[in-house]
């Protein structure tokens, strides 16, 4: 069963709009590429890509194989078994317009907890020479300080065992790579696609790390002799809801189980180091440099750390969108301003005019077709904020620059995380440490106003750096006793 494409909208919706078809033959697609975690944004992004360069009749050796790995994933694979790995991407401009196209490039689905054996094997296949990853900033498991990766985390120890049936990223990648080895056939490329600062360097030290606890040989190895490239991925693609579901099957007639909806915007900066080849990714508008850091320092720290900015101050003020947030004049110049105290650490970037750049990021932000919510935004906060900001300010410091708005979007994830929003509302803090961080915002309203920060894991010793702890506390105090407006005029000087 494929698609299900219904001939006439609802009476009562807008009329149809077109629908874009894969115009390819699927058939004999071979599978180059598989990737692990496929969500919303490898949908909207990645596997785009790959289907733009099937419709120019490329790259008909890169389909994609996607796997998932958590138990979370079984939703994925019910969704696209039945579609033939179809589905629909609809893109969302600001103005009301809509564009959606039927994306053909996942041609093949596997949920690794029905079958392990088959995903290694498909792991292990000659033709399957890239492997790429959105597995979230959580699922590199290192250490936030210290960069290490984690050997203690249960499910590392698990999979690290002689002949373990592998349940981790790491148990599936390293066996694969093993078999590979064992067999002459030449490493796979490993390509993180995931918002982590250097992400083909980490991925390649967290990698190598787990293949050095099976054997110290094998770390070796894999440290040398596979390719991490590093990239910036970009485009904002919020949570499918079930209004899109319907937006979908109303105003292009086509049933899909979990259509995927995104804004207009698209980049992709890409290093060009794929030994065993890569699809001819540049004829689908992907930039591929020999350096993508300043690329990734920009967006991460401009884009990722406006996120956090508008999300926990956003939410204490009232709004729940992304848009509504960055609609109020307030938050807007402290975005603004955050940015402005974040260039200094950035480095220049070729073709890049940074204040466009941060002048389109607001109107990005601003889509209100897009309807990204606050609550992605505020979401596994442990694992953003301590991988994207603590970085900067430790970097603005030591350059004796100022942290008073990075130290404020720190102190409103402190007074958000205490669970109790400025009306009383519960907040659901989503993360996984939420019990230890909530009860820690919590009793920093108990004679110790810092304590959110007593945490060397998450912020190092910046607790002990009066030049962050003073704007912190003034910023936490604020949030206290006046509330996220009041503090936005504030910090703004409005
Ligand atoms: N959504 C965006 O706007 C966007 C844009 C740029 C980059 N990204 C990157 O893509 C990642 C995923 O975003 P998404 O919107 O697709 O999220 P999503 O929730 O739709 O999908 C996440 C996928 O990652 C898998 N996953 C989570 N933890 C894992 C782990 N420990 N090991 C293996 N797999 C794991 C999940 O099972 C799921 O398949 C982000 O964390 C970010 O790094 C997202
Ligand atoms: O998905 P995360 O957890 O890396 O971060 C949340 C958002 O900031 C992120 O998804 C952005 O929307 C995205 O990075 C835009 O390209």
């Amino acid at each position: 069963m494929t698609l299900d494409l219904a001939t006439t909208p609802a009476d009562d919706a807008a009329p149809a709009g077109t629908v874009e078809l894969p115009p390819y033959d699927r058939a004999g697609i071979r599978t180059g590429i598989v990737h692990l975690g496929v969500g919303g944004f490898h949908r909207a992004h990645q596997a785009l890509a790959v289907d733009e360069l099937l419709r120019r009749g490329e790259a008909r050796e890169w389909g994609i194989c996607g796997v998932g790995l958590m138990s979370g994933d079984a939703a994925m694979r019910d969704a696209l078994r039945p579609q033939d790995g179809l589905y629909t991407l609809v893109t969302k401009h600001a103005d009301g317009g809509l564009e959606a196209r039927v994306v053909g490039s996942i041609v093949d689905y596997l949920f690794a907890p029905d079958d392990p054996e088959a995903v290694l094997e498909r792991l292990a296949h000659p033709d399957t020479r890239i492997v790429s990853l959105t597995i979230t900033e959580g699922g590199y498991n290192f250490d936030q300080v210290t960069g290490e990766f984690d050997v203690t985390a249960p499910a590392v120890v698990a999979d690290a065992r002689p002949g373990a049936v592998p349940t981790t990223v790491f148990g599936y990648v390293v066996e694969a790579l093993a078999r590979r080895r064992a067999r002459g056939v030449p490493p796979f490329t490993v390509m993180s696609c995931d918002n982590v600062q250097g992400n083909g360097a980490k991925a390649r030290a967290v990698f190598a790390a787990f293949a050095a606890l099976r054997d110290p040989e094998l770390g070796a190895w894999v440290h040398n002799a596979v390719a991490f490239p590093n990239s910036m991925v970009d485009r904002i693609t919020p949570v499918t809801t079930d209004a899109d579901r319907a937006l979908v099957r109303d105003r292009f007639g086509v049933e899909d189980r979990w259509p995927v909806v995104a804004e207009p915007f698209f980049q992709w900066v890409l290093e060009d180091d794929f030994p065993q080849g890569r699809p001819p990714l540049e004829h689908a508008g992907v930039q591929l440099v020999a350096d993508v850091e300043p690329y990734e320092l920009m967006k991460l720290r401009l884009l990722n750390v406006s996120h956090q900015a508008l999300a926990y101050l956003g939410w204490l003020s009232g709004y729940r969108y992304a848009h509504e947030a960055v609609a109020d004049p307030l938050l807007a110049r402290f975005v603004r301003d955050y940015m402005d105290e974040a260039t200094p650490t950035l480095r220049p970037v070729p073709g890049v005019d940074l204040g466009e750049y941060k002048a389109t990021l607001v109107e990005r932000f601003g889509n209100p077709e897009v309807a990204d919510t606050l609550a992605r935004l505020c979401a596994e906060t442990s694992d953003r904020i301590p991988k994207w900001l603590v970085p900067l300010v430790r970097e603005r410091l030591r350059a004796g620059g100022g942290v008073t708005r990075s130290a404020a979007i720190v102190a409103s994830w402190a007074r958000y995380a205490e669970g109790t929003d400025e009306q009383g509302e519960p907040i659901a803090v989503v993360d996984r440490l939420a019990d230890v961080l909530v009860a820690r915002a919590r009793s920093q309203r108990d004679g110790d106003p810092l304590a959110f920060l007593r945490d060397p894991a998450l912020f190092g010793d910046l607790v002990d750096e009066p030049r962050f702890t003073g704007p912190y506390l003034d910023a936490l105090g604020s949030l206290h006793r006046s509330g996220a407006q009041a503090t936005l005029r504030t910090l703004t000087g409005a």
